[in-house]
C-alpha cells in the first residue's frame, strides 16, 4: 500500500493528509438545521450532518491530495450513527480516489489485536463470504502493549496489502511524561523507532515500508533522530497548524528527496473558514476556504525544499 501513496504524493507533489475530523462546532449551522428538521435533535441528525459535511470538505479537496485521516473519535461521540458515518465517509473517499488512513490508534493482546486488525484492515469470515468490514488503506496503531500486539496487523498489511502508521512519538505536549524517559541511554521513543524498522522489515515497496510511524511536528529534533533509525517508515506528522507546529520545523521529517513524510492537517484545513484568514469565505463557503487552506498548506510545505 506504501507504493500507492508515494505514488500519489510523488503526482499531486502534496505530502499532505487531511484530517477529517468533524464536530458539530465546525458544521455550519444552515447544514446542521437541515439535518435536524429531518431528523430531529438525535444522534443519527448529527451523524448526517457531519457526513455532508465531510462530503462537501472531500469534493472540494479530493483532486489536490494523496489521502485523508478521519479520526475515529469524532465519529464514535456519536455512537453507532456516527459509525456508520464513519464508514460511509471511508467509502465516498474511496469513490473519489483517495486513500485512508483510518486514524483509530488500536492495540490490545494478541487475540484482540487480531479483531481489531481484521476489523479495520481485513476481512471477516461470515460463513463462506470474507467482507472487509471498515476497509481502510492504512490504521494508527499505539505500540504499547509490545510485539505480540503490533504482530497481528502487520500479518493483515501483508495478507491485504494495507499499511500501518505506529504511534512513536506523539505531538502533544505531554508525551515525553512516558515517551521521553530513558531505558538505559535510549528514549522510550527510540526503542520503538528501532522497533518500527524491524517490524516492517519484510514489508520494503520501492525504498518504503508499509509499516510507518507517527511523529509529531511539534518535536522536529526528534523527527530527526528518527528520521536516521527507521530509514524505512514513511512519517505521518501530525501536528501542523492547530497545534503550532509549523513548515520550518518540517524538514527533518523529510528525506532529501522530498519524500518519506506526509503532515496531516485536520481542523486547520475543515475549519478554515472559521479562521480570520479564510474569513472571507463566511460559512457557506466552507469547503472552499478547506481548499484554499489546502493549497495555502501545499506552498508552505513546498517552500521547505
Ligand atoms: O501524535 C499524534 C497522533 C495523532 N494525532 C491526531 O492527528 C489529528 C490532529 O488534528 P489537528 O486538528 O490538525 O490538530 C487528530 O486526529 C489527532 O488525534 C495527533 O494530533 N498527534
Amino acid at each position: 500500500m506504501i507504493e500507492k501513496l508515494v505514488e500519489r504524493i510523488k503526482k499531486l507533489e502534496a505530502p499532505i493528509v487531511v484530517g477529517l475530523d468533524p464536530t458539530l462546532n465546525f458544521v455550519p449551522g444552515f447544514l446542521l438545521d437541515k439535518a435536524i428538521n429531518e431528523k430531529g435533535e438525535t444522534l443519527e441528525a448529527a451523524a448526517d450532518a457531519i457526513f455532508e459535511f465531510n462530503k462537501k470538505i472531500v469534493d472540494a479537496v479530493y483532486d489536490l491530495i494523496p489521502a485523508v485521516k478521519p479520526q475515529i473519535a469524532m465519529y464514535e461521540q456519536f455512537g453507532i450513527p456516527g459509525l456508520m458515518a464513519f464508514k460511509k465517509t471511508l467509502d465516498y473517499c474511496h469513490e473519489k480516489g483517495l486513500l485512508v488512513i483510518g486514524d483509530a490508534k488500536r492495540g490490545d493482546i494478541g487475540s484482540t489485536s487480531t479483531a481489531y486488525a481484521i476489523g479495520h484492515i481485513g476481512k471477516v469470515k461470515v460463513g463462506s463470504t470474507e467482507i472487509a468490514p471498515f476497509d481502510e488503506d492504512f490504521l494508527t496503531i499505539n505500540p504499547y502493549l509490545g510485539s505480540d500486539s503490533v504482530v497481528p496487523f502487520v500479518e493483515e498489511c501483508k495478507k491485504y496489502d494495507k499499511g500501518l502508521f505506529i504511534l512513536v512519538k506523539t505531538s502533544n505536549p505531554s508525551s515525553g511524561e512516558f515517551q521521553d524517559q530513558k531505558v538505559g541511554k535510549k528514549a522510550v521513543y527510540e526503542l520503538v523507532g528501532k522497533k518500527v524498522d524491524e517490524w516492517g522489515a519484510e514489508l520494503i515497496k520501492n525504498g518504503y515500508s508499509d509499516v510507518g510511524a507517527v511523529v509529531g511536528a511539534t518535536y522536529p529534533e526528534m523527527g530527526e533522530v528518527l528520521r536516521e533509525i527507521m530509514p524505512k517508515a514513511y512519517i505521518l506528522v501530525p501536528g501542523y497548524g492547530a497545534q503550532g507546529g509549523t513548515a520550518a520545523e518540517l524538514k527533518p521529517f523529510f528525506n532529501k528527496d522530498g519524500l518519506g513524510a506526509i503532515v496531516n492537517s485536520s481542523r486547520g484545513i475543515i475549519a478554515a473558514y472559521k479562521q480570520e484568514k479564510y474569513a472571507e469565505y463566511g460559512a457557506e463557503g466552507f469547503a472552499e476556504a478547506a481548499r484554499a487552506a489546502v493549497i495555502d498548506m501545499k506552498n508552505d510545505i513546498a517552500s521547505i525544499f
